[in-house]
């Protein structure tokens, strides 16, 4: 069998005491193992600990001030075989944060005002290699924007003449720029139209398929995930509550939360 994409081993994550807040457990005992080539998504109610274990497995935890950085306090959590409970420094984690692909909850909103969308999306690849070539870099990127359905001109456009939909698919775009190994997407459609946020996702499927490639998408939405994903985790207070295909979870709901979802679920399929 090969190595797992990510593996956790009941772990527990917790965001540090501070002034007069006391330290809270936002995710515990999480066991997990994500094969190379699944798309996994991670679904749970506002508050679960989604974000959170996203942020941490995508080794982005320490990317904020310190009193809002998460820390994996019990059990393990590796990724891409890096132990991210010993912690990741200097050229490992460059190889690490080169291989995870990671769009956080707000990426719409941190694209560069006055950069184009082509040079936003373009950027990473000119971060990495100064001298990749401008013709297969604006190739990606139009085909990139084509598969997420995003029109002609795009590219051109400075991210305020954009929906803040579009700019979402932007930020997706960017994400997968440097074809991440494993792609972590926190809400990837939070604020796309309602119409266009299934085939969104289908897309960042097949696009990390196709290289044999893995996802881990978070989203509140289980709807949006249906067509796309292999396997779920349920999160709720932190706690795993489900975990497997969508069917096999809906089916047998042996938590309270999962049995809402699969009421709610039954109601739209
Ligand atoms: N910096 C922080 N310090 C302390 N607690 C935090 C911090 N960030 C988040 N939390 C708490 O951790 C818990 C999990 O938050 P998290 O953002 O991971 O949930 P979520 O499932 O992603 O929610 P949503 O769907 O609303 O984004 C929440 O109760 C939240 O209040």
């Amino acid at each position: 069998m090969s190595d797992p994409v990510l593996l956790a081993s009941d772990v527990t994550i917790e965001y540090p005491a501070h002034s007069v807040s006391p330290a809270y457990t936002a995710v515990r005992g999480v066991s997990l193992r994500i094969e190379p080539g699944e798309i996994v998504g991670l679904v749970g109610s506002s508050g679960s600990g989604k974000s959170t274990f996203a942020r941490v497995a995508a080794a982005q935890a320490s990317s904020g001030p310190r009193e809002s950085t998460a820390r994996i306090v019990g059990g393990g959590l590796s990724v891409l075989g890096y132990d991210l409970r010993k912690g990741v420094r200097g050229r490992k984690l460059n190889r690490l944060t080169f291989g995870v692909g990671y769009l956080p909850q707000d990426s719409s909103s941190a694209l560069t005002s006055n950069m184009t969308i082509a040079e936003s999306v373009a950027e990473p690849l000119f971060s990495r290699d100064k001298r990749f070539s401008e013709k297969d870099a604006s190739l990606r990127v139009a085909t990139l924007l084509d598969a997420l359905l995003l029109a002609n001109g795009t590219a051109m456009k400075l991210p305020h003449e954009l929906s803040s939909g579009q700019r979402q698919r932007v930020a997706i775009a960017r994400a997968l720029i440097l074809d991440p190994v494993f792609l972590v997407a926190d809400e990837p459609t939070a604020g796309v139209d309602v119409s266009v946020r299934g085939p969104v996702i289908d897309v960042i499927a097949k696009l990390q398929r196709e290289r044999g490639a893995t996802a881990l998408i978070v989203s509140h939405d289980l709807d949006v995930l249906r067509r796309s994903v292999d396997r779920i985790v349920v999160l709720h207070e932190g706690v795993v509550v489900g975990l497997g295909t969508i069917d096999e979870v809906l089916g047998d709901p042996r938590h309270p939360y999962v049995a809402g979802l699969a009421k709610a679920y039954g109601k739209r399929a």
